[in-house]
C-alpha cells in the first residue's frame, strides 16, 4: 500500500513548551489511521500541522510525494486534504444543502463567501456546486434532509454535515477532529458506520480521537502520543498491549474496556481516553 501522508520529525514549540517533539507517522492510501493520547499529548497540534493551521518548528510533512508543511490550508485542500472539524460552525438560516455547498470552495474558483452571498461568479458555478453538495449528502446519508434548515439538526447529523462539507472538496485524505465527541451511543455507531463506508470507498482517513472504543472499531493502525512524543504505533491490538501505552492511560483499564468489535449502543462513556 503506498504512503499518502508522511510526517517526519515533526516538532512544534510554543515558547518554552514542546507540544510535539520529533513525531513521525504515515497514512497509507486507503487506510484509517487514528491518533490517540491523553490530554495535552499533542493531538490537536499534530492535526493542525497536517491541516496547515500551524507550521512545524522543525520536521517535514509530505503528501503524495510533495512537501506541504509550508502550504496554506486552502492549498492543501486543493491537493485533496479535507478537514472535518467537529465544532465547525453550522450557518443558521441556510439549509443543510447550502451549508454543504459552502464546502465546495476547495474545488471551485468561487470562494465560500461568494457562495453565501450568491455573487455572479458563484452563480455560474452554482449548478456544479449543487451537484457536488448533493452527491456528498448522498454519501453521508443526509440527502433526504437537504432542504431543511440546518438549525436544530441533531448533533449526530451535524457531524455528518461536517463530513459532507469536507467531501465536497473531493479529498483523497480526510482529517477528522474528534468526530465522536459528545455523541451518544446510537449516534456514535451511525458515525462509525459512515467512516467505515468512506474507508470502503477508498478514502484515506486520519482520525484524532479521545474515544478509544471508537478507534478500536475503526482504525487500521493507531499512533499513540504522550507528552508530545510517539510512544507506540501499530494495530489497536498491538498498542493496547504496549507497556508505555498502558502506563499513559493509568493502568490500561480504559483500553481493556474497549471492545474492537462493538460500540455499546447504550453507552455514553467516551471510552475514557481523556
Ligand atoms: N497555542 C498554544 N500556546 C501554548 N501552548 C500550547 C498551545 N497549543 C497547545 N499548547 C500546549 O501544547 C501541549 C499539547 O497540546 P494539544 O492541545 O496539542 O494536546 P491534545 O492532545 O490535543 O490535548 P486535548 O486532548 O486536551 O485536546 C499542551 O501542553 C498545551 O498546553
Amino acid at each position: 500500500m503506498s504512503v499518502l501522508l508522511e510526517v517526519e520529525g515533526a516538532t512544534r514549540r510554543f515558547g518554552g513548551v514542546f507540544a510535539l517533539r520529533d513525531v513521525g507517522l504515515d497514512v497509507r492510501a486507503g487506510e484509517t489511521h487514528a491518533v490517540i493520547g491523553p490530554n495535552g499529548a499533542g493531538k490537536s497540534t499534530l492535526f493542525k500541522l497536517i491541516g496547515g493551521q500551524l507550521v512545524p518548528t522543525a520536521g517535514t510533512i509530505g503528501y503524495d510525494g510533495e512537501r506541504i508543511d509550508r502550504l496554506a490550508p486552502h492549498r492543501r485542500a486543493r491537493r485533496g486534504i479535507a478537514i472535518a472539524f467537529q465544532d465547525a460552525p453550522v450557518f443558521h438560516g441556510l439549509t443543510v444543502a447550502e451549508n454543504v455547498m459552502v464546502g465546495a470552495h476547495a474545488v471551485t474558483r468561487a470562494g465560500p463567501l461568494a457562495a453565501v452571498l450568491r455573487l455572479p461568479r458563484h452563480r455560474r458555478e452554482e449548478k456544479s456546486i449543487r451537484a457536488l453538495a448533493f452527491a456528498a449528502l448522498e454519501r453521508v446519508g443526509l440527502a433526504d434532509q437537504a432542504d431543511r434548515p440546518a438549525d436544530g439538526l441533531p448533533l449526530g447529523q451535524q457531524r455528518a454535515l461536517q463530513v459532507a462539507r469536507a467531501l465536497c472538496g473531493k479529498p483523497r485524505l480526510l482529517l477528522l477532529d474528534e468526530p465522536a465527541s459528545g455523541l451518544r451511543g446510537p449516534e456514535r455507531s451511525a458515525l462509525a458506520g459512515l467512516i467505515e463506508q468512506l474507508r470502503g470507498e477508498g478514502l484515506s482517513i486520519l482520525l484524532v480521537e479521545h474515544d478509544v472504543a471508537f478507534v478500536a472499531r475503526l482504525a487500521d493502525r493507531v499512533t499513540v502520543l504522550d507528552l508530545g512524543r510517539v510512544i507506540a504505533s501499530g494495530t489497536f491490538q498491538e498498542i493496547r498491549a504496549d507497556e508505555r501505552v498502558i502506563a499513559a492511560y493509568l493502568g490500561g483499564a480504559d483500553l481493556d474496556g474497549a471492545d474492537p468489535d462493538s460500540i455499546d449502543p447504550d453507552s455514553t462513556d467516551p471510552g475514557g481516553a481523556a
